[in-house]
């Protein structure tokens, strides 16, 4: 299914035309997001802009069918231990036409020091040497009619590529930019080594078809833009970009792709606009890492209610998890096991289930009233974090992690942490 498809069957929806100013699109995605879909029509002949198109849980629910968290957890986690197969269609070339230059494509440009305009939502599916398939997303940035840089974070893709280009052979790839948003989801999903996330993406939505390209990738068939090519051996500056945490993520070499073809769909190509550090970047990135410390403090204390990774965090690097302690230590327990399950989380805080983990105020209040910090309060030095923290201590994300403990003590007495309400 197309996004242009996936787009008209969502309820508010805005559409703006042109002319648009160079920062316009930014800045709408920006006061749109967790309220409204909009579609930027016209945004250069034969293409549609689109963005926050999956910014909200509820649009997360209504994609994936499921009613709350923890459907969707399981349902997302299920199908990474179960991936389905592809189904590949080999008459698709008729619905594409082909581009000459990657600059025909209308990127954006999202924040003011940012050098040049970027793809922030395309899925990089790489063959490696063994013939590993893996899909990922990746910020993407032409630097010439048919070369582009992208970032490489330390993951499969980059594995793929080391290994690739250190026995002298370059990776094929395909871009696929402008599709459904499981797919989206699934891409930004990390199953272990081996397991393609398109076929998790396949087990989500009941089946998907691939279109098979001359170099050996395949792409989502009916992406709006699916760009053939190759990671090469040789590399080019990338940045300054605006990362997940909302700073401008340092400057890196970073591999150059060369480009053998663009397709673009016929009919409505819908591009996908993602806000760096949006609403819709938070949740799509950490979505499925709040389903994995959800799955692994429930497997060290069965009290677990509520996991948020939060805004200020940047749905990447500070958890707050909510439970019922049945025995002291529990809540470390699960402190513990949300550091292992998600490895760039740089702070973790466990309160009680009268805490919203959704809600600052009511954190710090926990914070203030039921933190001891003799007991509560640890940190793991020298422990490999987020690449993005500013702070580490080396480009690998090497870096101190803190646990808070702010649930109340077992044998205080309840009623010294009540929250005193008035009567109505
Ligand atoms: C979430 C990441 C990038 C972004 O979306 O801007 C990748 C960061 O990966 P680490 O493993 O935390 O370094
Ligand atoms: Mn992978």
């Amino acid at each position: 299914m197309s996004l242009g498809v996936i787009i008209k069957s969502l309820s508010n929806v805005r559409s703006y035309h042109p002319p648009y100013g160079e920062f316009t699109i930014a800045k709408i995605l920006k006061e749109s997001e967790g309220r409204w879909t909009p579609v930027f029509e016209n945004v250069r002949k034969g293409f549609v802009g689109v963005g926050n198109v999956i910014d909200t849980r509820e649009k997360l629910y209504l994609y994936l069918g499921v009613k709350n968290d923890e459907e969707a957890y399981v349902k997302l986690l299920n199908a990474e231990e179960n991936p389905a197969k592809l189904e590949s269609v080999s008459t698709w070339r008729d619905m594409y036409r082909e581009l000459e230059s990657l600059y025909d494509l209308p990127m954006v440009r999202y924040y003011e020091k940012e050098a040049k305009p970027y793809i922030t939502s395309g899925v990089i599916i790489g063959v490696g040497i063994d013939g590993v398939m893996n899909a990922s997303i990746h910020r993407f940035s032409p630097v010439g009619n048919k070369k582009a840089v992208v970032r490489l974070v330390p993951r499969h893709l980059y594995q793929i590529y080391k290994t690739s280009i250190e026995k002298g052979r370059e990776v094929p790839i395909a871009v696929a930019w402008g599709v459904h948003p499981l797919v989206l989801l699934a891409a930004a999903s990390s199953p272990p080594y081996g397991v393609f996330e398109l076929e998790v993406a396949s087990r989500l939505m009941g089946g998907i078809k691939v279109v098979e390209l001359e170099n050996g990738a395949v792409a989502p068939f009916m992406a709006s833009v699916i760009i053939e090519g190759f990671l090469t051996r040789e590399y080019a500056e990338e940045g300054p970009f605006v990362d997940i945490i909302g700073v401008y993520d340092r400057v890196r070499l970073q591999p150059v792709v060369r480009v053998e073809r663009i397709f673009v769909l016929r009919e409505e190509a819908y591009l996908h606009y993602l806000l760096p550090a949006g609403l819709e970047h938070m949740l799509l990135m950490g979505f499925e890492r709040e389903a994995k410390i959800w799955r692994a403090v429930k497997s060290v204390t069965p009290g677990v209610k509520k996991v948020r990774l939060t805004k200020g965090g940047f749905g990447w690097l500070v958890a707050v998890i909510s439970l019922d302690k049945s025995v002291e230590g529990d809540a470390k327990n699960a402190l513990l096991a949300a550091f292992a399950a998600h490895p760039s989380l740089k702070i973790a805080i466990a309160v009680d289930s009268d805490i919203d983990p959704e809600d600052p105020v009511a954190i710090e209040w926990a914070i203030a009233t039921r933190l001891r910090a003799d007991r509560g309060l640890f940190v793991v030095p020298y422990v490999r974090g987020s690449t993005l923290d500013p702070v580490a201590l080396n480009e690998e994300g090497l870096t101190h992690k803190i646990g808070i403990d702010a649930t109340r003590p077992l044998d205080a007495d309840p009623s010294l942490f009540e929250k005193a309400k008035i009567p109505d």
